[in-house]
C-alpha cells in the first residue's frame, strides 16, 4: 500500500471545481426553459431515435444551465431480472449531463462520471433526471444529476457527478469511424445540430 487513499490522488483529479473556476453562464441563444432539446444524433444511444434499443431520452430546457430528462426503462435495459442495468443507469446520467451543452452551447464530451446507485430501478419505471452545470474552469466543465423514480419528487434512485471537456468536432472527425462521419455531415439535420452548438462543420 502507498500513497494517500483520496478519491482523486495526484495522477487523477478529480470532480471539485480548481479555484480559477467561474459560474457556468447559459449562452444567450441556449433553448428557452420547457423546450425539447431533441437528439443530437439520430443514432445516440442515449437520445437518438434511430436505436430501437436505446434509451430515447428525452431532455427539456430548465432554468440556468440546468436540464431535465425522462427514460422508461425497457425489458432491453435489464441486467438482472426485472431490474435496469447499472451501465444503463449510467447511460442516462451521462446523456442528461451531456445535454447541458445545449444550454452552454459547446460540445463537450465525458471525461470523469462518478455514479451512485441508490435503489434499484425496475423496468417499466420511469426514470425523471435532473442536471445542472454547477463550475466552469478552461475547458473543464464541472456538473451534477440526479434520478428520481416515478415523478420530480420520487424516489432518489441514481445520482452522478461529473466533468466534461469541451472538444473542437475534431474530436469526433478525427476519431469516428469514417463512414458514419461522413453519412452525419451529409445529413442536413445533423449540420443544424452542429451549427447549433456553434461548430462550423
Ligand atoms: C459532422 C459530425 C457531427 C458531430 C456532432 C456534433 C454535435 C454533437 C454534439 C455533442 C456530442 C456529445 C455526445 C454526448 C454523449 C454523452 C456524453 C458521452 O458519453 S461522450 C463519450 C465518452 N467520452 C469520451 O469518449 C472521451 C474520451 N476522452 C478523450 O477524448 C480525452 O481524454 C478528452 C477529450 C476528454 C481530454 O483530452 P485532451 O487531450 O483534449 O485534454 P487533456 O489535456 O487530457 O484534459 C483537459 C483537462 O481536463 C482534465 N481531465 C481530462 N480527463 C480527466 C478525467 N478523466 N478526470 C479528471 N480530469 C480530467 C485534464 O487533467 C486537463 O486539466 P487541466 O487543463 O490540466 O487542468
Amino acid at each position: 500500500m502507498s500513497g494517500a487513499t483520496t478519491d482523486a490522488g495526484p495522477d487523477r483529479p478529480g470532480l471539485t471545481p480548481p479555484r480559477d473556476a467561474v459560474a457556468p453562464e447559459r449562452h444567450p441563444d441556449a433553448p428557452a426553459p420547457g423546450e425539447p432539446l431533441g437528439a443530437h444524433y439520430d443514432h445516440c444511444f442515449g437520445c437518438g431515435g434511430a436505436q430501437p434499443h436505446g434509451l430515447h431520452l428525452e431532455a427539456t430546457a430548465g432554468e440556468g444551465v440546468s436540464v431535465t430528462a425522462e427514460f422508461t426503462v425497457q425489458p432491453a435495459h435489464q441486467g438482472a431480472p426485472g431490474l435496469a442495468h447499472g451501465g444503463v443507469l449510467a447511460t442516462a446520467l451521462d446523456e442528461t449531463l451531456g445535454s447541458l451543452a445545449w444550454l452552454l452551447r459547446t460540445i463537450a464530451v465525458t471525461g470523469r462520471l462518478e455514479t451512485d446507485f441508490v435503489q434499484p430501478v425496475p423496468v417499466g419505471a420511469t426514470l425523471h433526471l435532473e442536471a445542472r452545470c454547477t463550475a466552469v474552469a478552461g475547458r473543464k466543465i464541472y456538473s451534477t444529476a440526479v434520478g428520481r423514480i416515478g415523478g420530480p419528487d420520487g424516489p432518489v434512485a441514481v445520482r452522478a457527478d461529473a466533468l466534461f471537456i469541451e472538444v473542437k468536432l475534431e474530436h469526433f472527425t478525427d476519431n469516428g469511424r469514417p463512414e458514419e462521419i461522413r453519412a452525419a455531415m451529409s445529413d442536413p439535420d445533423q449540420v443544424k445540430v452542429a451549427r447549433a452548438f456553434e461548430v462550423n462543420p
